[in-house]
């Protein structure tokens, strides 16, 4: 149940549309390469995800490396604490607020290419091969999708590609959701929008938590075997002038069992995009159903 009295398993499932990375990286004209860029702009202008499917046993090895992570005993894991105001490192949310409302989640955050990371590099000591070859993979998917979204609008490939820099995927954050027993009023993220370029998720294999929200009312992102669900993050809004967006997302929690997700978001978070368009947003985004969202681009 929700504040509101909803039941979140009975909220209906967004139907998010599967691409062909095969065809989304194809050169060719082909009537079936066509159709799927056409998905994938009209996926990324309305609800604004979509989902890959990996024949690859990389992405569930990867979970299971994860969860491995945050069932060694706390002394452990504080190993790897976060300092204070820094990003890097395990914990839990940035303070900011007294009031500040927390999210139920402990995370491990790196926000350099994993492989250069040293925190990354000792978390996945024993697993160093299974994280550097999935996130040099995702690497490759995402110059795929980042060239395709491109040609969707009918600009040069790399226009928005050369704006992400020479390490497109730079932060990854892994989260494990413990057993929620106040899962009425606790998320385990607040509605938001991501702050990158592009993020690319791996959802825990047995246990739902993503909601959007569309046409006022909130989706569940279903669980499809190896998918990446994939989504636009605020900067990719901006490049593109608002056409593709970044959605609002929420996560709740489950009164029974963990929940384990790796995210992986792109590019490092320094660099400033442009608008590939001739003028810029202007507008004020009204996000103002949604706690805590407020965004203003000029
Ligand atoms: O847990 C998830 O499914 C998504 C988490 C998320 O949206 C985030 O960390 O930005
Ligand atoms: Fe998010």
């Amino acid at each position: 149940m929700d504040g509101n009295g909803i039941n979140f398993s009975t909220l209906p499932y967004l139907e998010v549309p599967t691409s062909d990375i095969g065809l989304l990286g194809s050169s060719s004209s082909l009537f079936l390469v066509e159709e799927e860029f056409k998905k994938l702009r009209s996926a990324l202008s309305s609800f604004g995800y979509i989902q890959v499917v990996t024949k690859s046993r990389r992405s569930r090895h990867f979970l299971d490396v994860t969860r491995k992570f945050f069932k060694l005993p706390l002394d452990e894991k504080k190993k790897y604490s976060r300092e204070e105001n820094e990003i890097d490192g395990y914990g839990n949310n940035i303070i900011y607020t007294e009031n500040q409302t927390l999210d139920w989640n402990d995370r491990l955050l790196s926000s350099f290419a994993p492989w250069e990371h040293e925190e990354a590099r000792k978390m996945a000591s024993n697993s160093q091969e299974t994280f550097l070859e999935f996130t040099s993979k995702l690497q490759l998917m995402n110059e795929i999708i980042v060239k395709a979204m491109a040609k969707s609008l009918k600009l040069e490939k790399h226009s928005f590609l050369d704006q992400f820099g020479k390490n497109p995927i730079s932060l990854t954050r892994l989260k494990f959701c413990p057993p929620c027993p106040w899962l009425d009023c606790v998320l385990a993220a607040k509605p938001h929008g991501d702050a990158s370029g592009t993020t690319y998720l791996l959802q825990d294999k047995e246990v739902e938590g993503l909601q959007v929200p569309k046409d006022d009312q909130w989706y569940r992102v279903p669980l499809t075997p190896d998918a990446i669900v994939f989504n636009c993050g605020d900067q990719l809004e901006i490049m593109t002038n608002g056409i593709f967006k970044s959605p609002i997302h929420r996560v709740v929690t489950n009164k029974e069992k963990e929940r384990t997700v790796a995210l992986f978001f792109s590019p490092e978070l320094t660099i400033k995009f442009e608008s590939e368009f001739e003028f810029q947003i202007l507008h004020i985004y009204h996000r103002s159903n949604y706690e805590n969202i407020y965004y203003q681009y000029i």
